[in-house]
């Protein structure tokens, strides 16, 4: 049995009146990639926001690696390898793709930003960006600035962004968001590409894209885990069914209406 990478106890977050989610609790293992599924309005982005420490929780637990981050700040938990991949905005549009993701290496090496770093420890920063970025797919278009980037291409560099900061666990909210299917196609191979390597945590409404790669999935609804197991077992659940798929609707229905 994998050892678990990241336990979410009883996790709550209310907003005024509205619970958001209610004690939520999920489990990830030692390099799964774990899929959270659920309807709009489920408390799906709340939970990772929760996770990162975007948002604070009002009651339960987060554990991750042993450790009780529940407290903890969002930058002392990126720190400790809890990393959510970054957002579009993030990217620096008017800087190639190598410098994008040799930030981000130079941001984890913990050195500040200076003029003058010797040209052997830039020539092994480079090295190691180009290398995350022939990992996610880009190692033809490392000189082309950010935001002449592709949509799909501009998710793939995020990944690349969050992967050069080495992460333990790596929150991804709907990777696939806003891709056409051959976009779609690269995401999910650059994700299994990553299984047993990187541990994901990823909500995604592409129902597809979500059981070909999870290795286990949790169903949210009204913010509280009503299911978790792999693909099958979700499928076959009746009261994820009832709750989410739709008694009516074949299982992998929704993808089609998601997508
Ligand atoms: N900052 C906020 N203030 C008030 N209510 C919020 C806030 N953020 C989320 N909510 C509410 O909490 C509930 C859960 O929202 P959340 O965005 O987490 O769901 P979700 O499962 O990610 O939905 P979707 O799949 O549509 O993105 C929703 O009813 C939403 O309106």
């Amino acid at each position: 049995m994998s050892t678990a990478v990241l336990k979410v106890d009883k996790l709550v977050k209310r907003f005024g009146g509205l619970t958001a989610t209610d004690h939520a609790c999920v489990s990830v293992g030692q390099g799964e990639i774990h899929a959270l599924i659920g309807p709009n309005g489920a408390g799906k982005t709340t939970l990772i926001h929760q996770i990162s420490g975007a948002l604070h929780s009002d009651s339960g637990s987060i554990h991750f690696c042993g450790q009780d981050v529940t407290t903890l700040p969002m930058h002392e938990r990126a720190l400790l390898g809890l990393v959510r991949s970054y957002q579009i905005t993030s990217i620096f549009g008017r800087l190639s793709v190598l410098d994008n993701i040799a930030l981000a290496v130079q941001a984890v090496e913990g050195s500040s930003f200076r003029f003058w770093t010797s040209s052997r420890s830039d020539k092994e920063r480079y090295a190691k960006a180009q290398a995350v970025a022939e990992r996610v797919g880009l190692g033809q278009h490392l000189h082309r600035l950010a935001n002449a980037l592709s949509h799909g291409e501009q998710r793939q560099l995020e990944v690349g962004l969050a992967l050069a900061t080495r992460p333990k666990l790596l929150l991804l909210d709907e990777p696939m968001a806003g891709m056409g299917p051959d976009e779609s196609e690269r995401m999910v191979g650059l994700l299994q590409s990553l299984r047993g390597e990187t541990t994901i945590l990823l909500v995604e409404h592409d129902m597809d894209a979500v059981f070909r790669l999870a290795d286990t999935i949790s169903v949210l609804v009204f913010g509280k885990v009503i299911a978790c197991g792999d693909a099958q077992h979700i499928k076959d659940n009746p009261e994820v069914k009832r709750a989410y798929l739709g008694d009516e609707a074949h299982p992998t229905g929704p993808a089609q209406e998601a997508a």
